[in-house]
């Protein structure tokens, strides 16, 4: 099994534009600072981007969906059936993330990595199915290590499509009944902390369906107690999403291209390509924090201070796309303004 791509350098910021991005945004018509996070974002763009004028007018979603052996305990308020519903809902437009996707004019793709319910060929579904389902954690690996290699392959195949297109950000959602849980174990075991801590309330659970929830994480953790390293926490407690989307930010973070984490499992994904391959950590911007019980601490691991705070507990990179236009504002802004001496206003 090759898994060598993983480790391979990822491509490092430009000290240079950083440093005339921050002259640039100093002599803009403002008081020093005063743009708070949009001077900071505009700054980190043109880092990233290698560019005294970022933009992010192409973007690139990849929603990756797939279904987990695990909800057969009960770890979702839904049916495992809506995983392959809702790939024929994103196809028709219907979605959260189809509309806003369309509101921002960025390219949808969405991508079926194996689902129980499996609604066959969809135009605009990529299908890149791997099996039915990962396997129930509780008592088997998720996947098999064919199985992560392949997933994480799905997510790099993203990346090269999304680089063909010459997407200017890239931002990853998935679709799968039962991934919180699966999210949880991950991160439960990439920070060693109980479950009990990190479950939330998913899709909907009460109170008592998190403390069952939390169990099911706690077993799970038990079961894989010998896995160790990032990658094999991930094949054992991930899923094919999840893995997919770990595969897409180390090949993004390869290819120079930033990525805009959303919500709870996404961060989970990101933690694990961090904990893979800690060069990846320079190309995340983090959009949101989720409603999702343990994000926050998910977000602190990776000394993250997101965007917005809005109560989205959805996923489907939602919490990203709504947060695209602050980006857009940042660089317009960068790009836009006169500087004092242009408009002829005194400096302090
Ligand atoms: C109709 C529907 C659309 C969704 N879109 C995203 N999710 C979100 O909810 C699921 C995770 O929550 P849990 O672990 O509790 O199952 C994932 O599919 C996630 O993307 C959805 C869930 C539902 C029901
Ligand atoms: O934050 C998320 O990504 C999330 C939270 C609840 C359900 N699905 C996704």
């Amino acid at each position: 099994m090759n898994h060598d791509w993983l480790f391979a350098a990822c491509a490092t910021p430009d000290p240079d534009c950083r440093a005339q991005a921050l002259a640039r945004q100093a002599q803009l018509t403002k008081p020093p600072g005063s743009l708070g996070a949009l001077e900071a974002l505009a700054v980190r763009l043109a880092t990233l981007q290698r560019s005294a004028r970022p933009n992010v007018d192409r973007v690139w979603i990849s929603v990756f969906a797939a279904d987990h052996g695990v909800a057969d305990e009960g770890v979702s308020a839904f049916p495992q059936a809506v995983t392959g519903e809702m790939l024929r809902n994103f196809a028709d437009g219907g979605a959260a993330i189809s509309v806003l996707a369309r509101a921002l004019g960025a390219t949808l793709e969405v991508v079926n990595l194996g689902t129980v319910n499996d609604p066959g060929e969809i135009k605009s579904v990529r299908r890149a199915v791997i099996a039915t389902a990962s396997a129930n954690i509780c008592m088997h690996a998720a996947m098999t290590p064919s199985q992560l290699q392949q997933a994480m392959a799905a997510g790099a195949d993203s990346i090269a499509a999304a680089r063909a297109a010459q997407a200017q950000l890239f931002v990853g959602g998935e679709m799968g009944i039962a991934n919180t849980t699966s999210a949880t174990a991950l991160a439960c075991a990439l920070l060693g902390t109980p479950a009990i801590e990190l479950a939330g309330a998913g899709t909907g659970l009460d109170d008592a369906g998190i403390a069952r929830k939390a169990a099911v994480v706690e077993r799970a953790l038990q079961r894989h107690v010998a896995a160790t390293t990032p990658l094999e926490q991930l094949r054992c407690l991930g899923g094919f999403e999840i893995a997919a989307l770990t595969g897409a930010y180390i090949a993004a973070a390869q290819a120079g291209l930033p990525v805009l984490v959303d919500g709870f499992i996404t961060t989970a994904a990101a933690l694990a390509a961090v904990r893979i391959n800690p060069g990846v950590r320079d190309w995340l911007l983090f959009a949101h924090r989720s409603h999702e019980r343990g994000h926050a601490c998910l977000l602190h691991a990776l000394h993250a201070d997101p965007l917005l705070q809005l109560g989205l507990r959805l996923g489907e990179a939602s919490g990203a796309a709504a947060a695209v236009p602050l980006l857009r504002l940042a660089c317009a802004l960068h790009a836009g303004m006169a500087t004092f001496a242009q408009a002829g206003v005194s400096t302090a």
